[in-house]
Order: C-alpha cells, then sequence, then structure tokens
C-alpha cells in the first residue's frame, strides 16, 4: 500500500462507534502523483498465467464464478437517495472544507503532472504499431473505422461452394456479410473439407469473427448428414459448449439466424444455461427434433446424467463437436466437468469433428489435443507467434490509484478514481457519440456493491444508471441487463464481473475499465469486449500500488500499456463520492453488499498473496482497511467455516460470527 497510513487496525479499531469513517474528512486525491516512465526494452513475451482463482475460497468466486448456481438474487441499484447525510449536521461545512485543501493538493500535483508528461507518456515499443485511426477517442468511434480489426479477406461467402443456399442466403440477407474474416477464410475450408474430416484447434483474435466460423460448418455438416440419412430426426447434430450463460443465449441467437432459411427440413436450435429452469429445459429437449444444441457445462452434465432425456444417445452421432472459448472451458474451473461431459458422450461414431475455438490458447497444446481432439487434428492460427495476441490497434492505459497521505486508504481512491475515470469517458471519451462502458471488477461481490454505491448518489455524479452483471444475479436479470446494455445507443455504464469477459459481442462498447488485479488471458479477452467487428475501442487498467509491480512489469509486461495518471476528480464528483461512502453504513443494502464485498475481497486476495507481496496477517489488514475505507464503521465477520476453508485460523484482526 505504498505510503499509506494504516495505523489503524480496522474499522473497528479505527473509528470506534463514533465518527469514525462516517466523518469523511479526509478526501484521496486520486490523482497519480508520479509521474512515471516505464522500462522500453524488448517486449518479451510472457507465458499466460495459467493460476486459477479458484482457490478454494470458500465461495467467494473469482473471475470462475461463471456459472455458479444462483443465490441471493439482489435487485440492482438502489436509488433511495438514503445518501447518509441524516444526522451528519456539520459534515458538509467540513467536507467543504476538505475540499478546498485537496484541490489545492490536486493542482500542485497537477504541476507535477505536467512536469513529468514527457516520461509519463512513454508506452511500450508495441504500441508503435498502434493504428490512430482506430483510437476511439474521435467522433466516429462507433463506427466501423475500417477493417483492420476485423481483419476481413477478399474471400466471399458466396464463394463457398461447399456451403448451402439456405446459409449463403442467411450470410447476405440476415447477417448481411459478403466477405469472410481471416479466421473465417482459414478454418472453413479445412473444416468443409469432407474428405479429411479433421477437428481443429483455431486461434484468433477476440471479436473477429469465430462464432461464425464455427457454426457454418456446424450446419452444413448437420444438412449433409440429414441429406446423406446418416442421422435420423432424433439425432442432435451438433453441440455447442460455453463457459458462461450470456454467451451461450448469444451464440444460440446466431445460430437461430444462420438456419432462417433452412426450413425443409426445419432446423432447429435450443440453449440450455444455469440458473434457468430446469423442466422448461427437459421438456424442450424431450420435444423431439433439435439440430444445434448449445449449453454451459453445469447444465449440461445434468441433462447428460439424466437417463429420461435420452441426451447421451440423441448425439451419438453428432456430427460437430464445438468447445467456444476452449481454453477457459479446458482450465482448470471447468475442466473435470468438460472430462465427464466427454466420457459421458458416447465415442464418435466415426464421424464426429470435434473444434476448438479461442483467442487464447496455452503453449501446451498437446495437453487440449489429449483431452478433447483426435490425435490427428490442425491448428490454425490466425494470430501468428510474434504477433501480439490483443488488437494492437486498441489504446490501452494502465493508471495506479493512491491513497491520501493523511488517513485515508485504497477502497477510497480506487472509488473516486474510477468515477473520476468514468466521467472523463463520459465527457470526452468518444467526443459527442454515445460512450458504452464496461467495467470489470474481480468478484461479483465487488461488481455488486459499486454498482450500488455509485447508484446510491446516482442524481449527483451525473452518471447514467449503472447496470451491472454478475454470477449473484438471477438469470432473468442477467438476461435482460445483457440484453439492455446490448440494444442501448446512448450513453450506458455497466459494471460486470467476468460473467462478460469473453466472447460477449456488445455492439459499439467504446471503454472497458478492468480494476485490480487479472490473469492475463483474462485481461486479453475483457479488453476484446471493445474494438469488435473493426470498431475503434480503448482500454484502461486500474490499478492499487500493490497490484502494480505484478500486473505491469510481470504479467502484462509484453502489452502495449501507457502509463497515465488517474484523471482529476472534479468538486461535484468529489462531493458525490464522500456522499457515497457515507451513506454505506446507514443504508441496509449498501452496507450489507459492503459486506459481502469485503468477504470476497478476502477470499480474492487470499488466491494472489504473492502476486502482492503479502503474507495472510498482511492481509487481513489491507481488508479490514478497505473495509474502513468504503465506510462500513464496524468490522463485517465471517463464519468459523470460512475462515478455516482460506486457511485463515488464527491470523489477527478477523472477525468471526
Ligand atoms: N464476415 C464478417 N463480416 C462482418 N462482420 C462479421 C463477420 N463475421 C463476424 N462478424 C461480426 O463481428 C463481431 C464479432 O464476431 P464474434 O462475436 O464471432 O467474434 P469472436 O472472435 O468470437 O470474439 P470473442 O473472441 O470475443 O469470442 C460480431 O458482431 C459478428 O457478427
Amino acid at each position: 500500500m505504498g505510503d499509506d497510513n494504516k495505523a489503524q487496525g480496522g474499522p473497528n479499531t479505527a473509528n470506534g462507534g463514533g465518527g469514525g469513517s462516517g466523518d469523511r474528512k479526509r478526501k484521496p486525491n486520486p490523482n497519480n502523483r508520479r509521474g512515471r516512465g516505464r522500462g522500453n526494452g524488448p517486449a518479451k513475451r510472457q507465458e499466460r498465467d495459467n493460476t486459477n482463482n479458484n482457490n478454494g475460497n470458500s465461495g467467494n468466486n473469482g473471475s470462475m464464478e461463471v456459472d455458479k448456481p444462483l443465490s441471493n438474487s439482489r435487485n440492482n441499484g438502489n436509488s433511495n437517495g438514503n445518501n447518509g447525510n441524516g444526522g451528519r449536521g456539520g459534515q458538509n461545512n467540513r467536507n467543504r472544507n476538505n475540499r478546498g485543501r485537496n484541490n489545492n493538493r490536486n493542482r500542485n500535483n497537477n504541476n507535477r503532472n505536467n512536469n513529468n508528461n514527457n516520461i509519463k507518456k512513454e508506452v511500450e515499443p508495441k504500441a508503435e504499431a498502434m493504428d490512430e485511426s482506430n483510437e476511439p477517442n474521435v467522433a466516429s468511434a462507433a463506427a466501423p473505422t475500417g477493417n483492420s480489426g476485423l481483419h476481413i479477406t477478399d474471400k466471399r461467402f458466396a464463394d463457398l461452394e461447399q456451403v448451402c443456399d439456405e446459409s449463403r442466403r442467411a450470410m447476405a440477407e440476415v447477417f448481411k456479410y459478403e466477405l469472410m474474416t481471416e479466421v473465417q477464410a482459414k478454418t472453413l475450408p479445412v473444416i468443409l473439407d469432407s474428405t479429411r474430416k479433421i477437428d481443429v484447434l483455431a486461434k484468433a483474435k477476440t471479436g473477429t469473427g469465430k462464432t461464425l466460423g464455427f457454426l457454418i460448418p456446424a450446419i452444413e455438416k448437420i444438412v449433409q448428414s440429414i441429406k446423406t440419412s446418416r442421422s435420423d430426426k432424433n439425432d442432435i447434430g451438433c453441440l455447442v459448449i460455453s463457459p458462461t450463460r450470456e454467451l451461450a443465449y448469444q451464440i444460440g441467437t446466431e445460430a437461430e439466424k444462420l438456419v432462417t432459411f433452412h426450413t425443409r427440413p426445419k432446423l432447429s436450435v435450443a440453449t440450455c444455461v444455469g440458473g434457468t429452469n430446469v423442466n422448461k429445459d427437459r421438456s424442450t429437449i424431450k420435444r423431439g427434433f433439435l439440430s444445434i444444441l448449445v449449453a454451459t457445462p453445469g447444465r449440461l452434465l445434468d441433462h447428460l446424467q439424466n437417463s429420461e432425456l435420452n441426451l447421451q444417445n440423441r448425439l451419438a452421432k453428432m456430427d460437430c463437436l464445438v468447445l467456444d472459448e476452449a481454453d477457459q472451458l479446458l482450465d482448470m474451473g471447468f475442466r473435470p466437468d468438460i472430462e465427464r461431459i466427454l466420457r459421458l458422450l458416447k465415442p464418435s461414431e466415426g464421424s464426429r469433428q470435434t473444434l476448438l475455438f479461442s483467442a487464447t490458447v496455452p503453449k501446451s497444446v498437446a495437453e487440449i489435443a489429449h483431452i478433447a481432439l483426435q490425435p490427428k487434428y490442425e491448428f490454425i492460427d490466425t494470430v501468428g507467434e510474434e504477433e501480439e495476441q490483443t488488437h494492437s490497434h486498441v489504446k490501452q492505459e494502465v493508471m495506479v490509484a493512491h491513497s491520501s497521505n493523511q488517513s485515508g486508504g485504497m477502497g477510497e481512491a480506487q472509488i473516486r478514481a474510477i468515477a473520476a475515470i468514468l466521467d472523463r469517458e463520459l465527457k470526452t471519451g468518444t467526443k459527442g457519440a454515445p460512450c458504452k462502458v464496461i467495467a470489470f471488477f474481480t468478484t461479483a461481490r465487488m461488481t455488486g456493491f459499486m454498482a450500488e454505491i455509485f447508484n446510491s448518489v446516482m442524481g449527483k455524479t451525473g452518471f447514467p444508471k449503472i447496470l451491472e452483471i454478475h454470477s449473484r444475479m438471477s438469470q432473468s436479470v442477467r438476461q435482460r441487463t445483457s440484453e439492455k446494455f446490448r440494444a442501448s445507443k446512448e450513453n450506458t455504464i455497466l459494471f460486470s464481473s467476468d460473467v462478460s469477459a469473453r466472447g460477449m459481442d456488445y455492439p459499439g462498447v467504446t471503454f472497458v475499465l478492468q480494476i485490480g488485479l487479472t490473469e492475463r488471458a483474462q485481461y486479453i479477452h475483457r479488453l476484446g469486449r471493445t474494438a469488435r467487428a473493426g470498431k475503434g475501442g480503448c482500454g484502461a487498467l486500474l490499478l492499487a500500488p500493490y497490484e502494480e509491480k505484478f500486473m505491469v512489469n510481470k504479467n502484462l509486461a509484453d502489452m502495449p500499456l501507457e502509463s497515465v495518471d488517474v484523471p482529476e476528480l472534479n468538486n461535484r464528483l468529489d462531493d458525490a463520492m464522500t456522499q457515497a461512502l457515507n451513506g454505506v453504513n446507514d443504508n441496509k443494502s449498501l452496507k450489507e453488499s459492503a459486506e459481502q464485498a469485503y468477504r470476497a475481497w478476502l477470499g480474492y486476495y487470499n488466491g494472489q498473496l504473492k502476486k502482492v507481496g503479502w503474507n495472510k496477517i498482511a492481509l487481513v489488514k489491507e481488508a479490514n482497511q478497505w473495509a474502513s475505507d468504503v465506510g462500513l464503521k464496524s468490522q463485517p465477520a465471517l463464519l468459523k467455516k470460512t475462515v478455516g476453508k482460506m486457511g485463515l485460523k488464527g491470523v489477527p484482526g478477523l472477525k468471526l460470527e
């Protein structure tokens, strides 16, 4: 925590029962007070960090929370205006006085920052390749800016002889795409080659059209199977497995579009994901004719194990098995489920092709092949060994939020920094065009808390109501939020956990903000939510000082990160955020959210100790400081069982329930 003053042991000890954090005198300056130059040494390719965030942290989900059963469905947002002003006479005056002091600090810091402009703008060598025309900070950001991002080729769908007229018609009339992207041009001929029937592992950058890369041939294979009577109407021709529910729905929708003209026989699509009515799923599957099944691993396993559904037999003659976002599916979080699914699927009756699509592929492709592919498979890499995996044209900033020298901690500094960054984006991000922002947080609970605290002062910040999406919400609310964000054509901000990190194709996302530690692959996937399909986009990573070393110097050392200062927070927003923080303890729902976020925070960082250089004692101290920073007057308690599971038994500073 750098120069934080953390003499206080935690919310209890720090604030007693008195004014404590409720009287928020401090205003940490969100500005990065250090203009830093970063080494411009040769960009070394970093191995992906495969550390799994699911460290048995007692349900405090990290990035692998994607397909959890739901609990605690909570209404998002909170506009009850309970902003903590009641009974706090005099606080505003104190705040105003403080603001004067802070503004001076801000101004001084700005001077320092201006003086440091020359070094703080240093960028990694790869940024040299940035395509200025694709940056989002132009009025046309939301409009296509050429095809450099999408990697369009001169190959036409209409010329694909192996593809039936119905699919080609859908490409022209429903999708209105004439030319193939690189991944499509490279994979389609190989997968469609009926003389080879070869399994394929395809690697292509995010947002470059992988979905159609597997759906077009999958449908073709189903059509051929029906034509040659290899399969009967009970057989399911294609199974697509997706790591997240939202992505599964998205794939299902694309598939439905693609089968628009497949009427004789009619091809049908079903999407089965966790968190929805399982009986409804069952009756859809039982109903009979089904060409394509898109599913998340957990729900699929359920159905496969249910003998009544006869799903194993119906998939036995499947023509095509697709694992989308394959590296995530084969990563530790999902691997056991996938292995079980593969075992339950009857051995291929000769003609099944398995397709693995991903934007990031671990070096150990042999391992992947061993699990899912036939020994003779083709690896189609449209990224290339040396080429940067992330879009080279996406501007990527890294900012470090510093807490004030007085008593404020990182929790507060981070919230103010997020406000400042969002404000900058809404005001200048797209110069008049609508701003569509996704901010990614480390855990579901943190996502929920952050959305709630920002929405508690919505009228004051001037931000639109923050949308939230994470695994702790009911699937129907997730679905509605996802659709709302997708359809929005005005300034919109979505706070998300990693459920939106991969594959989600929200049109026109102009800015992706990532907060805190994340895995390298996840960083790339999250960033890939912007600058899709040839459009502009921009990303920023907001770190705490203790996260900087690992993330910037190690994990993302070869990324074209540009180190910049956290923007200055204007007085109005500064006041709004103070009010929000002051309101946490007195607002039941917000308080509960903060407490849950605290527990999730502990769980998450408990799995990252080496990366931040803490031992367990330091972890607990930092967590308690975080709780105090965000306005909790008493330290949240933990179940004894949870403490045990986290391996924190006996660590001083924890409060047991
Ligand atoms: N040939 C094409 N021409 C124009 N647009 C296309 C073409 N193919 C796909 N697209 C569009 O590009 C966008 C990105 O496609 P898609 O979601 O399949 O990318 P992806 O590579 O799967 O991304 P991710 O790695 O994030 O999963 C979508 O909106 C899709 O409809």
